[in-house]
């Protein structure tokens, strides 16, 4: 091991075959492998628009984990050069256990006390601010003992006590909400704490407003019981803070009273959603056409609601709760010059200039299609590329694919669920939402209600936050589209391109005809976790390295033939020792050059996370992208370390394999053996005579 935590590859190297030295070098090289494996979307780009992530995960989640354990099939079949082996298979699963990750500890993931910083209080009532020297009253929320002692921590720029103290000053109240102000000299912080309260107060407003209006509209938010229905069970808090990052998560849903397990958190009619359909009715069809994309129906309608129809808009009031594009913060909307600084060699560098690319290049489709021909549809102040990323901020942040039982059938809708989307993340929330239907569907008499559904996955204390899983999501993911990333994100991994691997090898076709038989992507986009290498990934290096004359073939051999060859070898597995070796050190070396893209190592990374005080002095985006980084390079590294691993046990392959070939043998000259009967025998003996003298019957 280097200082640095990097892996010697001398004696790797050594033993590569030279083919493999020069495949290696020329898919390293050549500036086609460089742009792919700097831009690692091609599976991702399916996620982009619409499927997004949703389409990655359902790939990641159809990848049958290569377990380090080994796959749990048995030996298939053999090709006349390269033998199956359960021999490697063994060596593999002795080379690569988890806890021998080289140093890599995996955290396992915390429950994530969240500091509420304050609630709506229903009704809102007048704030009284007095003075920043003063006590600051604020109402309490319904159940909070506003006679209990309440945190009256409001530190100055300087010496706060805790873990838990906000840079911008903020008071955590988890108990209450009033909040007292720091004794500030006099002069020195008192606009920036007024305009800190008009803030506030503005945002209690809102959400005041917003939840009036879904009261209005079918939405239970009572705060008090009704005819054989409890108070709801959630409150919108107007800022909710992760306690493990420190990070403010904006608005949120809080427990108002204790939650049972499975009780409805919230119910949103389907008349309050934001779709394509709800778009069309704004624009009509000849502007929202079938070809266009929910997403960018829902963009268009989103700019209509908040710059021209304004307060006449019907979401007026779930308009003024979304966020700006500064505050939401998601890296593909981030300037270029910041994605070149913070994120150099991360992979989310380039998908988020990828996902930048497609939306401006959707943007100007838009504007020269059907803007232009509608000028007094598209008023041109208010749809300009600017808030068209706007709109895609706020729906990649909290768009939602749902399906309904009335109409299975029907492909899954895009929609923004007012109020629902409140809710933030937490990887292991078992909340999901759904979409029901009520009422049974007479043709031309009643069609089913439909509506949007959260329902509690565990019992939750009175005060706690609230979350949903937005899906296993890798921090890239996350901040590329949510604006945020996690310190303990069980659910990370890396994506990466082997795909020039197979590019550049022969009978790439024929490869790729296979490949798609077994439904592994071709394209090699493949995401690399701390703790496994994934099975599909496996199947497309050990295809990828096959050479002809593995397969006793010429490189202009008959397609057919190639394919017949190249069929009976059974990738899921390892098909051999030399093939596994070549396999695993393309996989090391595009692995490697991963890690090299970078122009900060793992121990820099993690020595600004690790100083908190300096780490929070950091703008968020950086903070952000820097959780990015640490997290990739871990997960870089784990990889490494577990691939020297496994090659330095394969060459105790031959070994392994002979002896499995001695115990057969014997095990053929056995009374089990000789029934067919094969297992490994727990006995010596090799008759019944001897079964019964070892058993002393
Ligand atoms: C669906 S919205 C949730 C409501 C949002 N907090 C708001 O203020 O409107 C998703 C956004 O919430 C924030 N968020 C959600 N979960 C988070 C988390 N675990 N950590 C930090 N921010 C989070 C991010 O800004 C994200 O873009």
């Amino acid at each position: 091991m280097n200082p640095d935590g990097r892996v010697c590859e001398e004696g790797l190297q050594a033993k590569q075959p030279r083919h493999f030295k020069d495949l290696r070098r020329k898919t390293m090289a050549s500036p086609s492998s460089k742009r792919m494996l700097g831009n690692p979307w091609r599976l991702d780009r399916l996620c982009v628009a619409g499927a997004l992530f949703m389409s990655l995960n359902a790939a990641t989640s159809r990848l049958t984990a290569w377990s380090l354990s080994g796959p749990s099939e048995g030996c298939g079949g053999s090709s006349s050069r390269l033998r199956t082996s359960r021999g490697l298979q063994s060596a593999i699963t002795l080379g690569a256990k988890l806890d021998d990750l080289d140093g890599v500890v995996l955290v396992p993931m915390e429950e994530d006390d969240v500091a509420i910083e304050d609630m709506k209080p229903p009704p809102l009532p007048e704030l009284k601010v007095k003075d920043e020297d003063e006590k600051r009253e604020y109402p309490a929320l319904d159940g909070f003992s506003p006679s209990k002692p309440r945190i009256d921590r409001m530190p100055g720029a300087e010496g706060l006590e805790d873990g838990r103290r906000s840079l911008t000053g903020e008071a955590i109240a988890t108990e209450g909400l009033e909040l007292v102000a720091a004794k500030a000299k006099p002069g020195r912080n008192k606009r920036w704490l007024k305009g800190r309260g008009t803030m506030k107060r503005k945002k209690l407003e809102e959400n005041a407003q917003l939840e009036k209006w879904l009261g209005e509209n079918g939405v239970w938010v009572s705060e008090s019981a009704d005819w054989g229905r409890p108070s709801s069970g959630v409150s919108m808090a107007v800022e909710t803070r992760e306690q493990t990052e420190n990070e403010v998560s904006g608005r949120g849903l809080v427990a108002r009273r204790d939650v049972e397990c499975y009780e409805d958190l919230a119910q949103v009619p389907y008349n309050l959603l934001l779709t394509k359909d709800t778009s069309r009715n704004v624009f009509g069809v000849d502007c929202i056409g079938t070809n266009m994309s929910e997403y960018a129906a829902i963009a268009l309608q989103l700019i209509y609601e908040k710059f021209v129809a304004k307060e006449d808009s019907f979401w007026a009031p779930y308009i003024a709760v979304l966020p700006s594009t500064d505050e939401i913060g998601a890296s593909f909307a981030w300037d270029r010059q910041e994605l070149d600084t913070l994120l150099a060699g991360s992979p989310l560098r380039n998908m988020s200039y990828y996902l930048q690319d497609q939306i401006k290049a959707e943007f100007t489709n838009i504007q020269e299609t059907i803007m232009s021909k509608f000028p007094d549809t598209f008023p041109e102040d208010a749809f300009v590329y600017e808030n068209y990323v706007w709109a895609y901020s706020v729906l990649f942040s909290r768009a939602v694919r749902l399906d309904f039982p009335d109409d299975l059938d029907a492909e899954d809708i895009v929609a923004l669920v007012p109020y629902i989307d409140l809710i933030n993340h937490n990887p292991n929330s078992e909340s999901r939402i759904r979409g029901v239907s009520e009422g049974a569907s007479i043709p031309g008499v009643s069609e089913p209600e439909r509506s949007v559904v959260v329902r509690a996955d565990r019992y939750i204390n009175k005060y706690e936050q609230i979350y949903i899983s937005y899906g296993r999501k890798s921090n890239a993911q996350l901040l590329m589209l949510y604006g945020f990333s996690m310190e303990r994100n069980t659910q990370d991994f890396v994506t990466f391109s082997t795909g020039q691997l197979l590019e550049d090898s022969p009978f790439a076709e024929v490869k790729k005809r296979i490949l798609e038989e077994l439904e592994v992507p071709k394209e090699g986009v493949f995401p690399l976790y701390r703790d496994r290498f994934t099975g599909e990934m496996m199947m497309f290096l050990r295809l990828a390295v096959v050479q002809p004359d593995d397969l006793d073939m010429d490189e202009d051999a008959d397609e057919q033939q190639v394919y017949r060859a190249l069929k009976q070898l059974d990738i899921k597995q390892a098909t051999g020792e030399v093939s596994e070796r070549r396999a695993l050190i393309c996989l090391r070396g595009i692995v490697q050059d991963l890690q090299d893209a970078y122009p900060t190592t793992i121990q820099e990374d993690e020595a600004l996370i690790r100083d908190r005080q300096m780490f929070e002095l950091l703008p968020r985006n950086q903070r952000n992208a820097l959780r990015v980084r640490y997290g990739e390079k871990l997960i870089i590294r784990a990889s490494l370390a577990t691939i020297d691993r496994i090659l330095n046990n394969l060459g105790r392959l031959k070994q392994m394999e002979e002896q499995e070939d001695k115990q057969r043998r014997e095990m053929e000259k056995s009374a089990f053996g000789r029934l067919s009967v094969s297992f490994d025998s727990p006995f010596k003996a090799r008759n019944l005579e001897e079964l019964m003298k070892e058993l002393d019957i």
